[in-house]
């Protein structure tokens, strides 16, 4: 069942109104991982909260307690359930999308400020921090309910809403809520869910939509070495102490090959390799070399082999070196040998691996390299945020209604991908709920979400729109 014209009418008619709303979204600069920009979080939360108040949803927000975050103390900023409609013919959907976004300043090397959404109406890109990730998707959904109601129309199916805003440092505290929600049956919002559908990742390319079925976990490390009681001076003390960077960079350059490769005893092992029928399953997605070199901004793909390439994204286990926190990094030339420093990496995780089997053999593998360096300093490795890795059955009605509503708003079948990020909340929605989760991807692979001047093309942020209201009406068209 297609959307009805005059719901997609509406949405064209009201692109500008809606990239307002978007503007009024990116000016919030709701980075979660920032103490600092906590209080904007928050405000973001209200901001949104306000918007679905004002199209009729009924709303909640969720305190979540307080964490410890950069030596202090710091409120998480309130998770926001929502509820529209509770017809029992209907199906009913549970969304779910994030409000906090990645850091991001000028002088990361953004061409515009990354907190004001700026049009470049010549190739119609909207820029801004958050645009595609995941301010632009959860608006959609927004849009699509006020289209509805501005035409006096009959929302095809229960709506119920799950945001966050600390998906981009962990989703602290909403694993919690999630299951006492579910706890509290018929009194708890997600009381009678279908299905979920989440829109907080990427195509692979800027031509074809994708359906996505599956996430990598993640497990995040901190290994810190310190020695000295205070940074050195390296003329006075250089080759006459052990140095805290010399001992932490041989253990970083030991973790991964440049080939990807991840040097940690048993992890890549636990992975299968992929069968004839898998790789062909790669082979035929809508994807080139090209693609990623594009969207990397540079000549960089590991393989020349595109199901290489497809399957090292996403399919295998990836090792990331992130930072080292503590080193010198200004401008000019300090010679200092720094007392203590932090190196961070994290490793993308996919089935069966979780951060409970993996982190094991990371830490025993980086004490027993630190044990060979025979230094004096000391080393001490702490793990972060993780996330399991998830995969789902897309031979669902769910899939089903999302490739019809995108071959009804494309005029393309969709190519079916796993996506290389983490949200690890959804495989909590699967197991507590007990439902198929979709992810329906609004924004293209060039968006470059997390990165420097992030965009969310108009084209997709409008027919993204129409593609998660058409979404609705094909899930309903399954189950009449
Ligand atoms: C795919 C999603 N839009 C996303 O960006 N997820 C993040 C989650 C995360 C984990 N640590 C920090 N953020 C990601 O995959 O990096
Ligand atoms: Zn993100
Ligand atoms: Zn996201």
């Amino acid at each position: 069942m297609p959307s009805p014209a005059k719901f997609t009418e509406f949405i064209d008619a009201n692109a500008d109104k809606f990239i307002q709303r978007l503007a009024d979204a990116v000016a919030i600069p709701s980075v979660s991982s920032d103490a600092s920009r906590r209080p904007d979080v928050i405000k973001m939360a209200h901001y949104l909260d306000g918007e679905l108040k004002l199209l009729g949803v009924e709303t909640k927000l969720v305190d979540l307690g307080t964490h410890f975050m950069q030596e202090q103390t710091l409120q998480l900023p309130p998770a926001i359930l929502g509820r529209l409609g509770s017809d029992p013919k209907k199906k009913t959907i549970l969304v779910y999308g994030h409000f906090d976004v990645q850091p991001a300043s000028i002088s990361d090397g953004w061409n515009t400020d990354p907190f004001k959404l700026v049009i470049d109406e010549a190739t119609g890109r909207l820029y801004g921090r958050g645009s595609t990730d995941d301010k632009g998707p959860v608006l959609g959904w927004l849009n699509v309910i006020e289209a509805h109601k501005s035409l006096g129309l009959e929302m095809p199916v229960n709506l119920r809403f799950c945001f966050e805003g600390m998906e981009e440092t962990g989703s602290e505290g909403l694993d919690d809520l999630i299951k006492e929600e579910v706890k509290k049956g018929k009194d708890g919002y997600f009381d009678g869910v279908d299905c979920v559908c989440i829109s907080d990742n990427y195509w692979l390319n800027t031509r074809t939509p994708v359906l996505t079925y599956g996430l990598r976990g993640l497990t995040y490390i901190m290994v810190t070495v310190s020695g000295p009681a205070q940074d050195l001076h390296s003329g006075a003390y250089g080759r006459a102490v052990h140095e805290p960077m010399t001992d932490l960079v041989k253990l970083m350059s030991g973790l991964v090959r440049s080939d990807g490769k991840i040097l940690i005893p048993g992890v890549d092992e636990m992975v299968e390799p992929a069968d004839e029928e898998e790789i062909k399953m790669y082979n035929s997605m809508d994807y080139t070399i090209d693609d990623i070199e594009v969207s990397a901004g540079a000549p960089v793909a590991l393989s020349s082999d595109k199901a290489t390439v497809l399957m090292g994204r996403m399919r295998y286990p990836s090792l990331s070196l992130h930072g080292i926190e503590g080193a010198f990094s200004g401008v000019g030339g300090k010679t200092v040998i720094p007392a203590k420093v932090t190196g961070k990496f994290s490793i993308r995780l996919v089935p069966p691996q979780t951060p409970e089997k993996v982190n094991p053999l990371i830490f025993s593998f980086l004490e027993s390299e630190f044990a060979k360096l025979n230094s004096k300093n000391k080393l001490v490795v702490e793990s972060g945020h993780g996330g399991k890795p998830w995969v789902a059955d897309f031979k669902h009605w769910n899939y089903e209604a999302a490739i019809k509503a995108t071959e009804a708003v494309y005029k393309k079948t969709p190519d079916l991908t796993r996506e290389g990020g983490s949200i690890p909340v959804t495989l909590t929605f699967a197991e507590s709920l007990g439902v198929n989760v979709l992810l329906l991807p609004m924004g293209r692979g060039d968006d470059g979400a997390h990165s420097t001047n992030e965009k969310l093309d108009r084209s997709n942020f409008i027919e993204g729109t129409k593609l998660l209201g058409t979404y609705l009406y094909e899930v309903a068209a399954i189950a009449a």
